[in-house]
């Protein structure tokens, strides 16, 4: 059978467009179909980009403030100033990713919503294109929680929250996960008020405990944080908005100007015709194997569509096996062990594997836990950044299984730990690494020495070595 194209894209963000460009660059026929007016999808127009965009800003206007107290009015324009600053990056990044850029690589550019006619066909605006395999990579949305009056009150999500330019006095934010945290730092320290209302015992609940633990110590200078709270209803009030809440069998109101709901995500499959088709979703999510691949063994789903893990660099990766797979023909398996992800609050946080609860369930006594304190490291100590640990779990032999930091820049600095995991080293090499001095990085090198100073105390091969320096002496 012939087909208009061997690879259909669906979706123009993170995923869609690692898969579009490295099949087209391979000389693949493709087509990439994306509903809205521009490419980059989530990351780009509400996601990663505007958000990290934002927190930069709000960081400098936070030191500023520092310095000396800024006026009400003052607030106002540095508010607009860092929201216009947003756009401005979104744009450039834009330019960077242009259609045009995508159709000099030979890749057909379809603006409409796509959805299955059949296995092989789309129905794709007024046309139908047919294809002989397809990449899935349709995104994630906000997922709405059914909270009392939500429908009637006006709120934000991350995908409007970008476009305001007044600054409001008061923010209610339900959700305290990353994209919560994130954004409530950020407006916090561009002088909102801020209440973040959580459902769990301690925001960040996927951290390590300890450390969001630390930074919920940290950031309540900057935010009102409520934990183990339930939402019960939301209505407009004289104010903006009224958040009714239960804990601890009590329950309160709070009101504010806006609120900004980041209660999770769900995938965007709505409208794509799976069940035409007979593709498998679970928990409204496509299923894949290792492989990518649905249950249609040539419909691959990448990305926030198929609930692995909902990151940009996950969308990446996984594009990339993918188009080993859909372009090439293997069966390249995606692993999801050695994948970090960063939560850009202030300290940061790094993330990699295990957490240290899950690495003693799975691990027990082969466990071994270094730990060090920002505290204790001379370059902390000079800026007078000290709040913050390291903490790396190895399995007795050294091999990495969950290291996790919370401090200044620990996004960047800790990421050596994630190249040495990568490369199949042990964390005990990082050891014999001279790191200049004193480079932040320098307490990851601390880190792993701890991990000779226990094996030298260890006592058999302690008394070997004193034994050896007292022959050789
Ligand atoms: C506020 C926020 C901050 C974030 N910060 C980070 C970060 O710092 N680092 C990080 O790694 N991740 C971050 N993420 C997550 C990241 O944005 C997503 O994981 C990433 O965008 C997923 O890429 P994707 O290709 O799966 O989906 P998307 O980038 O969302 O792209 C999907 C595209 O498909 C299109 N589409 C959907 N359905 C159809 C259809 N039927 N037909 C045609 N087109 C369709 C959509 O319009 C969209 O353009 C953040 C997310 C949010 C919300
Ligand atoms: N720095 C980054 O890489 C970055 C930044 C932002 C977002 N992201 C990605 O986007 C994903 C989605 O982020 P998110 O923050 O929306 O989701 P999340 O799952 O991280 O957090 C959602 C939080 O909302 C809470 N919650 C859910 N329903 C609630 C309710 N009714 N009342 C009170 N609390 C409730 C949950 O307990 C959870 O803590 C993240 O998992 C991450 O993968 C990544």
């Amino acid at each position: 059978m012939n087909f208009d194209y061997q690879l259909a894209v669906i979706g123009g963000g993170s995923g869609g467009l690692t898969v579009a460009a490295g099949a087209a660059s391979f000389g693949a026929e493709v087509a990439l179909i994306e509903r809205k007016p521009e490419l980059g999808g989530d990351c780009l127009h509400y996601g990663c980009m505007p958000s990290k965009a934002l927190i930069q800003a709000a960081k400098e206007v936070h030191q500023a403030d520092q310095v000396s107290q800024l006026p009400e009015n003052e607030r106002d324009r540095l508010f607009e100033n860092a929201m216009n600053r947003v756009s401005e990056a979104v744009q450039d990044v834009q330019n960077h990713d242009s259609k045009e850029r995508f159709i000099e690589l030979g890749i057909d550019i379809y603006e409409a919503e796509a959805s299955f006619v059949d296995a092989h066909t789309l129905q794709v605006g007024q046309e139908t294109i047919t294809a002989k395999r397809f990449v899935i990579a349709t995104g994630s949305s906000p997922m709405i929680p059914p909270i009392n009056g939500v429908d009637q009150v006006d709120y934000l999500t991350n995908e409007t929250i970008f476009n305001m330019r007044k600054r409001p006095e008061s923010m209610v934010v339900i959700g305290g996960g990353i994209i919560g945290l994130e954004l409530s730092q950020a407006m916090a320290r561009l002088g909102v008020e801020v209440t973040v209302v959580e459902g769990s015992d301690h925001v960040l609940s996927k951290e390590d405990e300890e450390v969001s633990q630390m930074l919920e110590k940290i950031v309540s200078n900057e935010l009102n944080l409520l934990t183990d709270s339930r939402v019960e209803q939301v209505e407009a009030s004289g104010q903006g908005v009224a958040v009714t809440y239960s804990k601890d069998g009590e329950v309160n109101t709070i009101e504010a100007e806006k609120i900004l709901i980041a209660t999770g995500r769900k995938s965007n499959i709505g409208s794509l015709g799976l069940d035409r088709i007979g593709v498998k979703t679970s928990n409204g999510k496509i299923d894949v194997d290792a492989s990518l691949r649905t249950n249609l063994r040539h419909i691959y789903a990448v990305g926030d569509c198929n609930g692995s893990m909902p990151f940009t660099h996950v969308a990446g990766m996984e594009g990339k096996v993918a188009i080993s797979n859909a372009v090439f023909g293997l069966s390249r398996k995606v692993s999801y062990e050695k994948v970090p992800w960063v939560v850009y609050t202030a300290p940061e946080i790094y993330h990699l594997g295990l957490t240290e609860k899950e690495a003693k369930q799975r691990y027990g006594d082969q466990l071994l836990t270094f730990k060090t304190k920002l505290a204790d490291n001379d370059r902390f100590m000079a800026e007078r950044n000290t709040e913050g640990i390291v903490k790396i779990m190895t399995t007795n032999r050294g091999r990495i299984v969950g290291a996790h930091a919370i401090g200044e820049g620990a996004g960047e600095w800790m990421q050596e730990v994630g190249t040495i995991q990568a490369l199949n080293k042990k964390f005990q090499s990082l050891s014999n690494i001279v790191h200049p001095y004193p480079a932040r990085n320098n307490i990851v090198s601390q880190t792993a020495d701890l991990y000779w100073r226990e094996k030298l105390f260890d006592s058999s091969l302690n008394k070997a070595i004193r034994w050896y320096v007292g022959k050789f002496r």
